[in-house]
């Protein structure tokens, strides 16, 4: 019979949890979370503040031992295997940390000197290249301190990408950014993925993984919710319908004949969910138009990453904090 338990992993998959668990001081941070990130996805690690994504990570890199459960990374058990496993990883967790009174050219060189596999001779030119990926050449001899949050990002990144990484695992990558920050983050986050990096990154931003990622895992309170494809996340749940006209609560009324059900109205838009049996979308169009509504717009909304996540956990995906 197989054991899972000491089966390797498929080579297909980065990084494997099962039953991760982390108990803080009468808080169960993590709780007994299965994760499975196949290679080459840029996987999004999705969840209100607090829910347990810092804490997961730092398990996944050795920081912090589980109290409960195994992860493997690159097809090795963390943190045993962290001397062999965290070269091939890049990492940038809770913000780069950064010298402020050096260059960021100097930053990066002291990151690739601080690293023993790396070539002296070649260490300019590795430098060089790295600022280049993040756009940073310009402003490589600028103070570090100077540099604007997302610039520092963005070194954080370079420092990350010194070597070549099979797997990088980022925290927050656009938290406190500016949307040109992200738009940036995001840019060079697809980019590194159309070369072939697995990455991993944590956001508490909904759309940002909509826009990036093409797998994603939803935490809430330290558990996993769901996880698999972005696009077949949102495809489970229902769209809404939505109609658009100067007659929103005649709209609404003919709606709710017809089985709509969570009505609400915003300006002159109406949206509800359809029941599960739902009538032909022809009939609730005549029908409007029968009451004398008049319409504007009429169509099924594409259900979003945030939608799942409501009809999941039954919660508003709450971004405080
Ligand atoms: N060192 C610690 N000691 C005690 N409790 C902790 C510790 N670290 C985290 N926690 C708690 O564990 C829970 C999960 O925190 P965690 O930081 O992993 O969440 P998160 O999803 O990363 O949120 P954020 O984006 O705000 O960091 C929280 O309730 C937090 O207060």
């Amino acid at each position: 019979m197989a054991q899972p338990s000491t089966a390797q992993p498929p080579a297909d998959v980065v990084i494997e949890t099962r039953g991760l668990t982390k108990q803080y001081r009468g808080t169960l941070a993590v709780d007994g979370l299965d994760l499975r990130v196949p290679r080459g996805s840029v996987f999004g690690f999705l969840g209100p503040n607090g829910s347990g994504k810092t804490t997961t990570i730092r398990m996944l890199m050795g920081l912090i031992a589980p109290t409960a459960g195994s992860a493997r990374v690159l097809g090795s058990p963390m943190p045993r295997a962290g001397r062999s496993v965290l070269p091939r990883v890049g990492a940038l967790i809770e913000g780069p940390a950064l010298y402020g009174f050096l260059s960021g050219r100097d930053n990066l060189l002291r990151y690739d000197s601080a690293d023993p596999t790396a070539d002296p001779r070649t260490r300019k030119a590795r430098v060089a290249g790295a600022l280049d990926r993040v756009g940073l050449s310009a402003a490589a001899g600028k103070r570090a301190k100077a540099y604007s949050l997302g610039m520092k990002q963005r070194l954080g990144l370079a420092a990350a990408l010194l070597q070549p990484r099979e797997l990088l695992v980022l925290d927050e990558p656009t938290n406190g950014l500016d949307p040109q920050g992200m738009r940036e983050i995001r840019g060079l986050v697809r980019e590194l993925a159309a070369d072939g990096t697995t990455v991993f990154l944590s956001s508490h931003l909904l759309d940002e993984i909509e826009q990036v990622c093409t797998h994603a895992a939803v935490m809430a309170r330290g558990r996993l919710i769901t996880q698999g494809p972005v696009a077949e996340l949102a495809a489970g749940t229902r769209g809404r319908l939505a109609v658009t006209g100067p007659d929103p609560a005649q709209a609404a009324r003919v709606l709710a004949v017809h089985g709509v059900t969570g009505l609400t109205t915003d300006g002159q838009r109406v949206t509800g969910d359809l029941p599960a049996d739902p009538p032909d979308l022809a009939e609730i169009n005549a029908a409007l138009v029968a009451a004398g509504v008049r319409v504007r717009g009429f169509g099924l909304e594409r259900a979003s990453l945030e939608d799942a996540f409501v009809a999941l956990t039954g919660e508003g995906f709450d971004v405080a904090g």
